[in-house]
């Protein structure tokens, strides 16, 4: 059933949304989430969050860990600055095809590479790939128990430098207790917690900003 709640999902933005139209793909997602079905999308109101860091950082190479059925994929893709690129990884080969399709309905297949497979596997093979000197800016949204040894396969890759954004989904609920920690207690990292609510309800969560001091 859960499987197929994304088929669902790629059927309402093909609805209700406009092609090549990144708003509408992003308002049809919010729409059927918040009246038909949750689902784990970064959502309207953390997603507002996500848009202003992103538009400060003005990254020319960002990473998505996490890109489910793409939602914040789009997010990000529809602010990059032209010849920008965004690299989003997903391991579950489900959610993958109906994320490339959500991204290319909004246009933006241009400015976004999905990789499939495990981050941990896929993060060593970056510069080699991709031809990536460092990210400027990384949205992690995969499992919570990946974002301190991701952050550290990151660091270790020379795939962040001074100044380089991470941005964490998800601190509190469903939680990552052990980033926070990793993060908040690093000398290498100024950190600042962006207090907001669980996509589409009025449960507490919120977005971890830390800046990478190198
Ligand atoms: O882990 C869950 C989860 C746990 C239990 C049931 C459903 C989802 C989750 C919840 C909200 C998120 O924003 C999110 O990114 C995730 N996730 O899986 O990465
Ligand atoms: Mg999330």
């Amino acid at each position: 059933f859960a499987l197929l709640k994304n088929t669902r999902m790629l059927k309402a933005v093909q609805k209700n949304a406009t092609k090549g139209d990144p708003e509408s793909v992003i308002s049809a997602i919010d729409y059927y989430c918040r009246h038909k079905e949750w689902a784990m999308n970064v959502g309207d109101e953390k997603g507002l969050i996500l848009d202003s860091v992103l538009t400060e950082v003005n990254p020319s190479t960002a990473l998505e860990l996490g890109t489910y059925c793409g939602y914040s994929t789009v997010r990000i893709a529809r602010l990059l600055s032209p010849g920008s690129k965004l690299i989003t990884v997903e391991f579950n080969p489900a959610f993958a095809a109906v994320a490339r399709q959500i991204i290319a309905y909004a246009g933006l297949q241009d400015k976004v590479t999905l990789v499939e497979g495990p981050s941990g596997d896929l993060i060593p093979k970056m510069k080699a790939r991709f031809g990536i000197k460092s990210f400027d800016f990384v949205f992690l949204d995969h499992w919570k128990d990946r974002y301190v040894p991701d952050t550290k396969l990151l660091e270790d890759c020379g795939l962040v430098s001074e100044g380089s954004v991470l941005l964490a989904d998800n601190v509190i609920c469903p939680g990552a207790p052990e980033y926070l920690k990793y993060v908040r207690n690093s000398p290498r990292y100024e950190s600042r917690y962006y207090k907001s609510n669980l996509e589409y309800t009025k449960v507490e969560d919120g977005l971890e900003k830390s800046v990478f001091l190198g």
